[in-house]
């Protein structure tokens, strides 16, 4: 894509450090709350004309909408067959969460090591963005819930005690038993934990409702082509399609085999 082109995009980054790639490549730096309004009205007030933008006070009146993101391209830390994803190996997933339920389009680029049947086979915590006077609490629920261990995650060599994130908040890193998929459900098994096994979006929405947990690593739900088949605004968490890159140098493309639309899905 030649600067013609790019220089009329605007690029959002997902945390920090998409952030300077962004301003290292000379590329338009966008911001998620900054999108561009859908349209523009002209209203007089007090005999003056006012351009009312779908921006700042006008957003709080609720009067303007902005533009959806058109695509959204992130990494991953597990995908499994059914493009469920695991993310915030990095600490990142609010923001990446935030950027691709903003976007029509998810896509995940990974490589084949982050391709695994179910989640939690490799990549064995979810990790968990949570407000740090809500840890002992938070940790006590998700044991009760099943993880074996939970743990605020340290910051090791590079910052003493635990990682803080964008947002100020710290990771619970959470192992859970392989997460089952929708298809796996059989018998008196309904993947809500009672058996000792959790499917990936009962499991994403059980731990939403902790108080004291910002957001979940686990990217569930709908996909972009679901959110538009529901007449809807913005995108899902998971991704439309993902590409691997491959051990012996092949791109291998898996594509969402969800399109029907659904309503009322995270
Ligand atoms: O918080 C970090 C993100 O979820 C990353 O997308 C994820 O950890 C994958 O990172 P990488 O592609 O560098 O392995």
């Amino acid at each position: 894509m030649g600067r013609e082109i790019t220089d009329r995009m605007i690029f959002v980054p997902t945390g920090e450090q998409s952030k300077q790639l962004i301003i290292e490549a000379g590329l338009p730096l966008g911001s998620i709350d900054a999108l561009p309004p859908i349209k523009v009205i002209e209203t007089k007030m007090g005999g003056v004309t006012a351009l009312h933008v779908a921006t700042g006070l006008q957003d709080l009146g609720l009067e303007g909408l902005r533009e959806s993101l058109d695509i959204a391209f992130d990494g991953a830390d597990e995908i499994d067959e059914d493009l469920n994803c695991i993310k915030g190996g990095g600490a990142c997933l609010y923001q990446e969460k935030l950027v691709a339920t903003s976007a029509k389009k998810f896509v995940c680029v990974a490589d084949y090591r982050k391709l695994q049947p179910r989640l939690l086979t490799a990549w064995k915590t979810i990790p968990i963005e949570i407000e740090k006077n809500a840890a002992p609490k938070v940790k006590r629920e998700l044991i009760t819930l099943g993880s074996t261990g939970p743990k605020i995650r340290q910051g090791g060599g590079a910052k003493a005690g635990p990682v803080v994130t964008d947002n100020g908040f710290w990771i619970m890193d959470a192992p859970f038993p392989p997460l089952l998929l929708k298809s796996d459900l059989k018998g008196h098994d309904k993947g809500d934990g009672e058996h000792g096994t959790w499917e990936v979006h009962n499991l994403g929405r059980r731990l939403k409702r902790i108080v004291g947990v910002f957001e979940v690593g686990l990217f569930h739900g709908r996909n972009g082509f679901q959110v538009a088949a529901a007449g809807e605004e913005g995108g899902g968490q998971k991704p439309v399609a993902a590409y691997f890159g491959m051990e012996d140098g092949e791109v291998e493309v898996r594509t969402a085999k969800e399109v029907h639309g659904v309503k009322s899905m995270p």
